[in-house]
């Protein structure tokens, strides 16, 4: 039995600045520990000058014919995307944001009865990123991995818990094939196939991959330009698959574009690549820095769909996509210590895997 996300993170305790959540509701102004400026973040404001032409992720038709070339197109160039015609039902998006924003309406005395611990996994809590910076986030989170029932317990009463669990595993179940499916599309703009990885092929999705979710919350903020809902960083994932509520926030990074929001589309899903892809790809994909703002008048929901391998597998640069002259960019490293890595190190944690060839 390969060791599971749960215990990821047992050795790793988050030290979180405060003990305890803020109660959103009741700040009328942003408190200097929320308030963001470029020595809290040196990325914050970067713009380029002169001001790049506005340009978008792309919106790609998973039904198109071309979908392939157009999703490795994206992965090469933004590291995102936006997905129509994915195939998972719009109610279960429906009941995915419902139930995510019940839990956030619930008043923080009972959240925190689901609050994680320092070293566990999953539960209510702010960004486990948050210990890398010194201001806080305007967001509050709930992770969850397999089954959220001993979760969600905690936080309400048994006729509810059936039909949020359900919601829940479909979700799990629903994103679980897309993302695979999506893996497989991309891979193959590259010229790669399922003969040439072999952790892959020889088994079904199920057998060799792992997710976790990530409900997140950002209350309507008194001063959304001086607050950040969740700091720049990369998912550690080989995808990730994110809903976003109709309410923007979600920005990614291109050197040559600074910050680009990413506008929602109702019923269409916004997909990133995470590190270990980057890595997979040997670095033609790009996995993309990401944060989300916060808004004065809308609060936002988004649920992370994060998807990577089990952690007995070890993910390195598919040999294709290394020259036959040239070496792999990255060492081998499974999902669970790169993101014991990630927990220490945070966004170095790519290069520390990188291999520095002595010419
Ligand atoms: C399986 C994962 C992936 C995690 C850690 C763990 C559970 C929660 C994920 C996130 C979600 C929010 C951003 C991030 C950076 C964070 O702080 O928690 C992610 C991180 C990663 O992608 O590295
Ligand atoms: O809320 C968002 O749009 C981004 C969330 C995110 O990046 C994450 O949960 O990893
Ligand atoms: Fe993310």
């Amino acid at each position: 039995m390969p060791t599971m996300l749960t215990d990821v993170f047992r050795g790793h305790p988050i030290h979180l600045p405060h003990s305890h959540q803020p109660d959103f509701t009741s700040l009328s102004e942003l408190p200097d520990s929320y308030t963001w400026t470029p020595k809290d973040d040196p990325l914050l404001d970067a713009a380029p000058s002169p001001p790049a032409a506005s340009e978008n992720i792309p919106l790609i038709d998973l039904n198109h014919p071309d979908a392939a070339n157009q999703i490795g197109s994206a992965c090469r160039t933004w590291g995102a995307f936006q997905i129509a015609n994915h195939g998972v039902p719009l109610e279960l998006l429906q009941g995915i944001e419902f139930l995510t924003g019940s839990l956030f309406q619930l008043p923080v005395h009972r959240k925190l009865k689901a609050a994680r611990s320092e070293t566990g996994f999953s539960g209510y809590g702010v960004a486990r990123i948050s210990s890398f910076f010194n201001k806080q986030m305007w967001s509050e989170g709930f992770t969850i991995t397999g089954s959220p029932l001993n979760d969600f317990r905690k936080l309400w009463p048994q006729h509810h818990l059936n039909n949020y669990c359900d919601i829940v595993e479909e979700y799990e179940e629903q994103m679980q094939k897309l993302a695979s499916k999506l893996m497989w599309l991309s891979l193959t703009s590259l010229g790669v196939s399922e003969e040439d990885i072999k952790w892959a092929s020889a088994n079904s999705d199920s057998d060799w991959a792992q997710s976790a979710l990530q409900l997140n919350h950002y209350p309507v903020c008194p001063e959304p330009d001086r607050a950040m809902g969740l700091a720049a960083h990369t998912d550690s994932t080989l995808l990730t698959i994110l809903h976003q509520n109709n309410t923007a926030g979600l920005q990614v990074f291109r050197d040559d574009l600074g910050w680009v929001t990413v506008p929602p589309v109702p019923g269409s899903l916004v997909v990133n690549v995470g590190d270990l892809f980057h890595i997979l790809s040997n670095g033609l994909f790009k996995s993309v820095l990401h944060r989300a703002r916060v808004n004065q008048t809308r609060s936002r929901l988004s649920v992370a769909f994060l998807w990577g391998p089990q952690s007995d597998i070890k993910i390195s640069p598919v040999p294709k996509l290394v020259s036959p002259v040239g070496s792999p960019l990255y060492r081998s490293v499974t999902w669970t210590e790169y993101l014991r890595t990630k927990a220490t190190h945070f966004n170095e944690a790519l290069s520390m895997i990188r291999n520095h060839i002595d010419e």
